[in-house]
């Protein structure tokens, strides 16, 4: 086979994909990237405002349930909030949920569906990655699915008394919650693939609640499987 005939393998396509994705929101001038080397890591304050918020935190007030883990866990603690399904094709979701995607210039399909995560006094999401393991027993259910899950874009919905900030240990840094304020990561390297010092725990809330919503993309479009990832 020549150099020329052979197929790009799938991380230089995450990588080619990514740097789609950056150039778009570097030329956002509401979207600041975080003075991180580690990570490419990206913050849009007011994304969301008040009445946006409330309508999810009222929806992650109605249909929550305790959230699960895709690997089994040893530790009862690991992930301890509620979560919640929030349905693309409700009204008031659907909007939302493609103006996510539009902002990062990825095709809606390869959105997974939206979450709602609600942490009480003393619940926390310890340490993980959000992309898949592909070692693990479950990549190959993955990979008909669609694939890796590259960006991460993450909001906070109220403000939270005390506690609650999403800490990124191995790349340094730490982001409060704050109401409305987007988060958004790629949970790959340069080179397409995954990221460890993408790294980051959602710490244990102190007082009051906090409220986020968490949307996935994958690399290719998302096929919802028995296998739950969220
Ligand atoms: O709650 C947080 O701050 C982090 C949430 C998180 O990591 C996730 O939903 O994957
Ligand atoms: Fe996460």
């Amino acid at each position: 086979m020549s150099l020329f005939s052979r197929k790009p393998n799938d991380a230089a396509l995450r990588a080619k994909a990514a740097r789609k994705v950056a150039e778009r929101l570097e030329s956002n001038p509401a979207i600041r990237r975080a003075p991180i080397d580690a990570a490419q890591l990206y913050l849009y304050p007011g994304y969301f405002d008040d009445a946006q918020c409330e309508t999810l935190v009222r929806l992650i007030d109605a249909n929550r349930r305790p959230s699960t883990l895709l690997a089994t866990h040893d530790d009862p603690e690991f992930r301890t909030s509620d979560s919640c399904d929030l349905d693309r094709w409700s009204p008031e979701i659907e909007p939302l949920d493609n103006g996510l995607a539009d902002l990062l210039g990825i095709p809606h399909a390869r959105g997974e569906t939206m979450q709602g995560q609600r942490y009480a006094p003393g619940q926390q999401f310890k340490a993980h990655c959000d992309y898949f393991h592909e070692q693990q027993g479950y990549w190959a259910d993955m990979v008909n699915a669609g694939g890796q899950r590259t960006w991460t874009a993450m909001a906070y919905l109220n403000e939270v008394e005390e506690g609650g900030a999403t800490w990124f240990p191995r790349a340094g840094f730490r982001i409060a919650p704050k109401k409305g304020l987007l988060v958004i990561w790629n949970n790959m390297k340069p080179d397409g693939t995954g990221n460890f010092d993408t790294l980051h725990e959602g710490m244990r809330v102190i007082a009051g609640t906090k409220y986020i919503i968490t949307k996935w993309f994958r690399e290719r479009d998302w096929v919802r499987t028995s296998f739950p990832t969220y």
